[in-house]
């Protein structure tokens, strides 16, 4: 049998927290709201132009340049949530400098990558609809995969082994799905 659950992606990876029901469904409301008040751009590298619209508060990495900059502040709006993810992660008041609003329309998703590493901690809210972050890490001998449900509303952490030995990414969606991702900068 122990074949046979190689089939199946292992749940969960070292470095990995989730909790569901992190944010109240009205509070979900005013996220989603505030998100679509902000002007996103498509995110964009090189000659290829992402579907999710993206925008990026205290630091923003541009993928075209390579130049990483200090940008808008986090907005107000933003504190309560930021502050709890903060707590969830287990980070001092103030570690998550980096806030990124995605809105991810049908037929976007985000293809296999690692965050760049002038940042540290990851911790991302899921609003909206569910999807499936799905893991991957190269061994010689292949992939080890791994996958995980995020509903609305819930929170994951993503540090240490799957933070940085792993990738991510996320099908394309069939309904709108809403996302904030606050980091941390790399010590
Ligand atoms: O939308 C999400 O939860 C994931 C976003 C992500 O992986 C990223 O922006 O690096
Ligand atoms: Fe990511």
């Amino acid at each position: 049998m122990a074949s046979n659950l190689d089939l199946f992606p292992t749940p969960v990876v070292s470095g990995l927290a989730f909790q569901g029901e992190a944010v109240a469904s009205g509070e979900e409301a005013d996220l989603i709201e505030r998100i679509d008040e902000q002007s996103l751009s498509p995110f964009r590298f090189q000659q290829w132009t992402g579907k999710r619209l993206t925008r990026s508060f205290g630091w923003s990495y541009d993928f075209e340049t390579g130049s990483f900059t200090q940008t808008e502040p986090i907005p107000e709006w933003l504190y309560t949530v930021k502050r709890r993810a903060e707590r969830f992660a287990g980070l001092a008041e103030g570690d998550l400098v980096q806030a990124l609003l995605i809105r991810y329309d049908p037929g976007a998703g985000i293809g296999w990558h690692r965050d760049r590493p002038v940042f540290g901690h990851v911790v991302g809210l899921s609003l909206g609809n569910a999807a499936t972050l799905r893991l991957r890490q190269r061994r010689a001998d292949g992939f080890r995969r791994a996958k995980i449900e995020l509903p609305p509303r819930s929170i994951y952490h993503l540090s240490g082994e799957v933070r940085h030995n792993w990738e991510h990414s996320i099908a394309p969606l069939e309904l709108p799905r809403w996302s904030i991702t606050f980091r941390s900068l790399a010590r």
